[in-house]
């Protein structure tokens, strides 16, 4: 099973009209890149990215409302993130989990949402500092997994990424060995649940403090099959690297 990796910039709160230039030159850098490329920045930035960005580049959204439409002020649907133009939607992601208290059950809701949509979903999943140091990692994620992502996940329409909370914007990474432990197990759990077909097709990325220094380190460990990267994402000189990296594992 050949995956196509999936290199993720997550934007999170950072970026204006002034940040648009970022994306035109990522493109020109990789014009026919050989891996798949997202931009998630923020949902002001959606419409005008995705109309003035390449095909090669994707665009998405980093959160959506589990309704269609209604009375939920400053919320964004699914829908709507399609019709700005996006493509992808990351749900679940810990601060989302931890500033607005998102429930797995909150993220699965939100996962159908936008399945039904047409959007591909890229599930976070991570464990605290505290969580690891009790031992309880693969508990955590085994839980997040089976109450964030539901049951009607196809194709290649769900992305897993998993992200210890701790390495998050901290320079802080695992070891390699604690990044593959946590994929294999990811994997394991995908064939378990969904079977070969969606077990094997669905690409783990791994996020948490990817630099050009470590991406190919971490490239290189089993059922990596990419990154979703922070701060990294935000300039093309750290991004581009990443992303070579990414070709080249
Ligand atoms: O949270 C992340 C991506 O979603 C990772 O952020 P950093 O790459 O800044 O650590």
């Amino acid at each position: 099973m050949t995956r196509r990796r999936l290199a993720a910039g997550n934007w999170k709160m950072n970026g204006t009209g002034a940040n648009l230039s970022e994306l035109d030159a990522l493109a020109k850098a990789h014009p026919t890149p050989g891996c798949d490329i997202l931009i998630c920045p923020p949902a002001t930035l959606i419409s005008r990215a995705s109309a003035a960005t390449p095909a090669q580049i994707s665009i998405g959204g980093q959160d959506c409302h589990q309704n269609e439409t209604g009375a939920h002020t400053g919320d964004i649907s699914a829908q709507m993130l399609v019709d700005a133009g996006a493509s992808y939607v990351i749900l679940g992601h810990s601060e989302r989990r931890e500033d607005y208290e998102e429930s797995d059950t909150d993220v699965r809701n939100k996962v159908m949402a936008a399945l039904s949509a047409g959007l591909k979903t890229i599930v976070c999943v991570g464990e605290s500092l505290s969580e690891r140091e009790a031992n309880n990692t693969l508990d955590i994620i085994g839980g997040q997994m089976a109450g964030s992502i539901p049951d009607v996940v196809t194709g290649d329409s769900l992305v897993v990424a998993y992200e210890p909370i701790w390495a998050i914007g901290t320079g802080k990474v695992p070891t390699l060995d604690q990044i593959g432990e946590v994929h294999d197990f990811i994997r394991s759990r995908l064939e378990r649940r969904f079977g070969a077909g969606v077990g094997r097709s669905t690409r783990i990325l791994y996020g948490g403090s990817v630099k050009p220094t470590n991406a190919a380190d971490i490239f290189a460990v089993s059922n990596v099959d990419g990154a979703l990267v922070g701060g990294a994402s935000l300039s093309v000189a750290d991004f581009s690297p990443i992303i070579a990296a990414l070709e080249n594992a």
